[in-house]
């Protein structure tokens, strides 16, 4: 069978350098564009790509989005700022390409995947829940990707089971002292050279915790899900939220 001609924007960032890497090593993938900021995303056409890996940043990626939709290239997107506003505009975008495949993956490390899976399903259990996610100092959004859309999965669960905000009987106090809050689950975010990617997902009820922990603690961490999902992202039309669709969990 034909290799799967694939480009990567923000070919010249951390996770674009280790996406660039992968992508050359995997023998059914063949890398024929490698896109950096100022450089033109039609070379992606020209190229023949029919899947673009987007790492960039979140003022870029929506644009750069829009266009590889327009063109009927299928999307493998790890750039972290999409919410539902700009998701709703780009399922439009989608639909009037049928066909064509787009995950938007908050994170592609396995172990960020099945923490987010377990604590959904942790969620209707406790009566507290709460995320520390901690990453490496040089990340520009906050708080995480991953940790907003690992709060949208306890909420939903939490929602679902009847449960209200968690417990909180803070009324002083310095602002931010509670972290972001995300439907109704507060978020706190630290910045820490030596850290790559880590998320704490904290659940309590009276006498017992459960803490669910992932670890990057290097960049590889990443590829396996990237790979996995450019050799599915086909089989996927419209716009998935979340690796988890791709693999089968229950
Ligand atoms: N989903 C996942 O598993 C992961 C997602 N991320 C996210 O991926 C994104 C990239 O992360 P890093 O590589 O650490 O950032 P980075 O800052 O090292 O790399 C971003 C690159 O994109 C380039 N860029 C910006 N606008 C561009 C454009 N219009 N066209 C082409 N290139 C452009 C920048 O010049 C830079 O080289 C972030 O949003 C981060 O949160 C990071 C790690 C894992
Ligand atoms: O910027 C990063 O590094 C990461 N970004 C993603 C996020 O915001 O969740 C994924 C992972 O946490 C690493």
């Amino acid at each position: 069978m034909a290799a799967l001609k694939v480009a990567v924007i923000g070919a010249n960032g951390r996770m674009g350098q280790q996406a660039v890497a992968a992508i050359r090593q995997a023998d059914d993938l063949e890398l024929v564009a490698e896109v950096s900021r100022g450089d033109d995303l039609t070379n992606v056409v020209d190229a023949g790509a029919q899947i673009a890996v987007e790492l960039t940043v979140p003022a870029s990626t929506k644009e750069n989005l829009r266009f590889l939709v327009g063109q009927g290239i299928h999307c493998v997107v790890g750039t972290t700022g999409w919410d539902e506003q700009s998701l709703g505009a780009l399922r439009e975008q989608a639909a009037a390409r049928p066909g064509v495949g787009v995950l938007i993956a908050p994170n592609f490390s396995i172990g960020a995947v099945l923490a987010m899976h377990f604590a959904a399903q942790a969620a209707r259990f406790f009566e507290s829940a709460e995320v520390i996610e901690l990453h490496h100092p040089n990340k520009v959004d906050a708080p995480s990707g991953t940790a907003v859309h690992t709060a949208e999965g306890i909420a939903a669960a939490r929602s679902k089971a009847g449960l209200g905000a968690s417990p909180d009987a803070t009324q002083h106090g310095l602002d931010g002292a509670r972290g972001a809050v995300v439907g109704d689950v507060h978020i706190h975010s630290v910045r820490l050279r030596g850290l790559v990617a880590h998320e704490e997902i904290l659940f309590g009820s009276p006498g017992e915790q459960l803490v669910i922990r992932t670890d990057s603690f290097d960049r590889t961490s990443f590829m396996p899900g990237i790979l996995t999902a450019v050799r599915s992202v086909q089989d996927h039309p419209g716009v998935t939220v979340g690796l988890d669709k791709y693999l089968d969990l229950r």
